[in-house]
């Protein structure tokens, strides 16, 4: 019998995520649940839990120990969070399989009653490890105090029981998958508040290159409407050059033939945001995404993010 081994880390999201990839290539392939099996991946960014992600640095934390396992042939794919993924794959990789987006919003989580950022009291604490939040809560609510918040749904919850923080922020998208939203008192927050991360609610599906029998299943379940998309926010993110350090925000929307980007950066502190918002023909989002990039860069400045 044919099987495919899929490679994931052993978080709760990302096990969920790599259920649902299972589940629609079966439904996809017709093979029965034997024919699939989930591979748990060590990788250093779970590892390390004591100190802030941007601290350790480097980028693929959640993703090189996984991609390495793809290259040697212990896994035939791996699933991946888009939002945590590089723009560039390694040499011999490829992501061209993802599934249809979840809601790609934040969510603003309170066990105060609070419904948003904006109703917190003057110098609340808010508790985020993602420099992107941070950045935007401060740049509207300047007064407030951001505490680093790492861990698990929860973790982050238990941390806000304790007191720790008033409130924090998680994507939608992870509360879905993990059949939370209806149990965390949680909010969406519109784009036009929060501009969530690049690719944030998609998932995405890695292989080898040279992998044509792959590639032929997982090309059953990709998303089209996804894939134009994450075309226009993954060349946005490109051409910006950004990494975790820098607090990069944008979403992309198709609307008929057309695909409209909102793009956002930001100092690190909030003081300044640029932003911007603009629509192509729906096949020239990876265009769009340069093209409003080198706008932002050349409005920034050389001394935009020190
Ligand atoms: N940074 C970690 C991470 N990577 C993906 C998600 C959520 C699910 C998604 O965006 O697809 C999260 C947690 C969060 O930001 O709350």
């Amino acid at each position: 019998m044919q099987t495919l081994r899929i490679g994931t880390r052993g978080s709760p999201l990302a096990l969920a995520q790599a259920h649902e990839v299972r589940d629609r290539l079966m439904a996809a392939t017709g093979w029965p649940p034997e024919a699939f099996e989930i591979v748990v991946i060590r990788v250093t960014g779970d590892a390390v839990q004591d100190r802030p992600l941007s601290q350790i640095g480097g980028k693929g934390l959640f993703t090189r120990e996984i991609e390495e396992a793809l290259l040697a042939g212990t896994v035939d794919i791996a699933v991946h969070s888009m939002k945590d993924m590089p723009v560039l794959q390694p040499e011999g990789l490829v992501i061209d399989c993802l599934l249809p987006r979840e809601d790609p919003r934040d969510a603003f989580v309170t066990l105060t009653g609070h419904a948003g950022p904006a109703d917190l009291p003057e110098g609340a604490t808010v508790g985020t490890s993602s420099l992107r939040r941070r950045a935007q809560l401060l740049a509207r609510r300047p007064d407030l105090t951001v505490v680093d918040f790492r861990g698990n749904v929860q973790t982050r919850l238990s941390k806000l029981t304790a007191g720790v923080a008033e409130a924090t922020f998680l994507a939608l998208a992870g509360l879905r998958r993990l059949g939370l939203a209806d149990r965390v008192p949680a909010r969406p927050i519109p784009p036009e508040s929060m501009l969530p991360a690049i690719a944030q609610g998609a998932i995405g599906v890695e292989r080898r290159t040279g992998d044509g029998r792959t590639a032929e299943m997982l090309a059953l379940i990709h998303d089209r409407e996804t894939g134009l998309r994450l075309a226009a926010e993954r060349a946005f993110l490109a051409a910006l050059d950004g990494s975790c350090q820098t607090p990069i925000a944008g979403l992309a929307e198709l609307d008929g033939d057309r695909i409209r980007l909102r793009g956002e950066i930001l100092r690190p502190d909030g003081s300044l945001v640029l932003a911007d918002d603009a629509t192509a023909p729906a096949d020239d989002g990876a265009d769009l995404g340069r093209v409003m990039a080198c706008r932002l860069l050349r409005e920034a400045g050389p001394r935009f993010f020190d």
